[in-house]
């Protein structure tokens, strides 16, 4: 299986090569050369395996430079020796008729990125190793909140490594926060951007396609690449959540092989709706892959008219992983559906960078229309959901799952489609107790006390315990405190580097 770019302008690269590199080097995403299909009876196969066996065999499907035991050495390390507390790795818990919640923050930073990012760091040494690299790598992540704690996590002191993660000072969670700033490791840096998430994530972007700053960092020994979803090696393994949970309800007897299935997913940089596409395209039988935003909904305007438009008011939520506008999967998946057509996604992509707006044909929307339902909601009706679901169901929602379970609610109301449905629940609701806890509490001035009490409170209330990696961060030090400008990010890697 080779890997070629969404811009078209890079020869075919090995899985290990594209896991490596992370971003393609004229600007576009890496994606698979052809997208592997499996029948009926792969699928069946995968009911009767763990989720470690499952993992394997998926991503032995689209790593196909990697050993298999090399595979199982790295899903064994991801996955195994206790490091996700939930025994399924990612549990699908059964809410109503018809109705799932499939559980991704299990893992150690308690949201949906641990499934990628335990991983990543193992797939992305033994790539090094297969191609030969000598060089240090460094990792810039852009994140709204999941996504810098889980890379931090996954890649802490990860040999040949260093990782700079930037943030939107006031954009992330009271815990989100605290879990990045307190993160121990010699080889990792964090850094709160005044900005928006944006901001942060087109910092990065612009360093890495900046050939000069590139080759000033090769002089030095350096070489970038990405933890973000921008690197295949982060895609991969969200494809096999969706096996997973499909193999779940099979054995379970809730679907029947064959069987179509929905799923939603709260989305912002469209790394994990693209996962479930993959799957689809795979031969998964999913219905409907139906996108959920917040009032950051920039997806579900494109996925109605046509018409990307980042040009609009941007929302601070209570569902922050979500406050994007500028959604870098979509790169990926406007190139399948044109059917690999690079110049055409370079045009679109040259018109978002200039006039933050671009268009689409009437055919692709189209085919996009078919996949992908699509809605928003406000954090008005996200806190109303949350409590409607516990009084309802006792099961806590976090934010950002429940602007996916009032999507999934109103498409149903609407289409009267009765697809066994899954709700991809994306975060603990301890990662946002203040939230959770004024939601399901009706009122009150939570959010004054402290975290931690407020963290003791929501246990307490839905009789589930805290994270102990969540509890643990009342009596860790403040280790990260740099704060930058936008525009100073390439400074600060450089400064970091001890380049000067
Ligand atoms: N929601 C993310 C934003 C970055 O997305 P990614 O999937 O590209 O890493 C976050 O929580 O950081």
């Amino acid at each position: 299986m080779y890997f070629t770019s969404t811009r078209g302008q890079v020869e075919k690269l090995t899985a290990a090569q594209a896991i490596a590199r992370g971003i393609a080097p004229d600007g576009g995403l890496f994606v698979p050369a052809a997208i592997p299909s499996v029948d009926e009876q792969f699928i069946a196969g995968l009911s009767s395996l763990s989720y470690q066996e499952r993992a394997t065999t998926i991503l032995q499907l689209f790593l196909t430079d990697y050993m298999k035991d090399e595979l199982k050495s790295c899903v064994a390390g991801a996955y195994g020796n206790g490091k996700f507390s939930d025994p399924a790795v990612a549990p699908v818990v059964k809410i109503d008729k018809g109705v799932f919640v499939l559980e991704l923050w299990h893992g150690p930073t308690s949201a949906f990125k641990d499934m990628a990012l335990q991983l990543l760091p193992r797939l992305l040494t033994c790539a090094l190793k297969k191609i030969g690299e000598q060089t240090e790598i460094v990792i810039l992540v852009a994140t709204s909140g999941d996504t810098g704690k889980a890379a931090l996590e996954g890649f802490k002191d990860v040999e040949q490594t260093k990782v700079m993660v930037f943030y939107p000072e006031e954009g992330v969670s009271r815990i989100q926060r605290l879990q990045m700033v307190t993160q121990e490791g010699k080889n990792l840096k964090v850094f709160a951007v005044q900005g928006n998430f944006d901001d942060a994530q087109t910092g990065v972007k612009r360093i890495f396609n900046d050939s000069t700053f590139n080759s000033e960092l090769a002089a030095n020994g350096f070489k970038l690449s990405s933890a973000n979803s921008i690197n295949w090696g982060r895609l991969v393994p969200q494809i096999v959540y969706y096996f997973s949970a499909y193999a779940d309800l099979v054995n379970s007897q809730q679907i029947a092989q064959g069987d179509n299935v929905n799923f939603v997913v709260p989305t912002g940089n469209f790394g994990n709706i693209l996962a479930g596409f993959y799957a689809k395209q795979m031969g998964l039988p999913i219905k409907k892959l139906i996108c959920a935003s917040n009032s950051n909904n920039v997806l579900t305007d494109f996925l109605m008219t046509g018409v990307y438009n980042r040009n609009r008011r941007f929302y601070k939520t209570y569902s922050p992983s979500m406050d994007i506008l500028i959604s870098s999967n979509l790169e990926r998946l406007l190139y399948h559906v044109t059917e690999q057509d690079a110049k055409q996604v370079g045009r679109w992509l040259e018109e978002l960078n200039t006039t933050g707006e671009y268009k689409i044909g009437d055919n692709h929307l189209a085919a996009l229309k078919e996949v992908f339902p699509a809605g928003w909601v406000d954090d008005a009706q996200t806190t109303v959901t949350i409590g409607r679901v516990f009084k309802k169901y006792g099961y806590a929602l976090d934010p950002h799952t429940a602007v996916a379970w009032q999507v999934a609610d109103a498409y149903r109301g609407q289409t009267g489609d009765t697809t066994p449905t899954i709700i991809v629940s994306t975060a603990s609701p301890f990662k946002f107790n203040e939230t959770v806890l004024s939601a399901l509490a009706g009122a009150g001035s939570f959010a004054e006390q402290s975290g931690f009490a407020v963290l003791q409170q929501l246990s307490q209330l839905i009789n589930k315990p805290v994270p102990p990696a969540l509890a643990a961060l009342e009596h860790k030090a403040i280790r990260h405190t740099m704060v930058c400008q936008k525009q100073d990010m390439p400074t600060v890697v450089k400064t970091t580097l001890q380049i000067k």
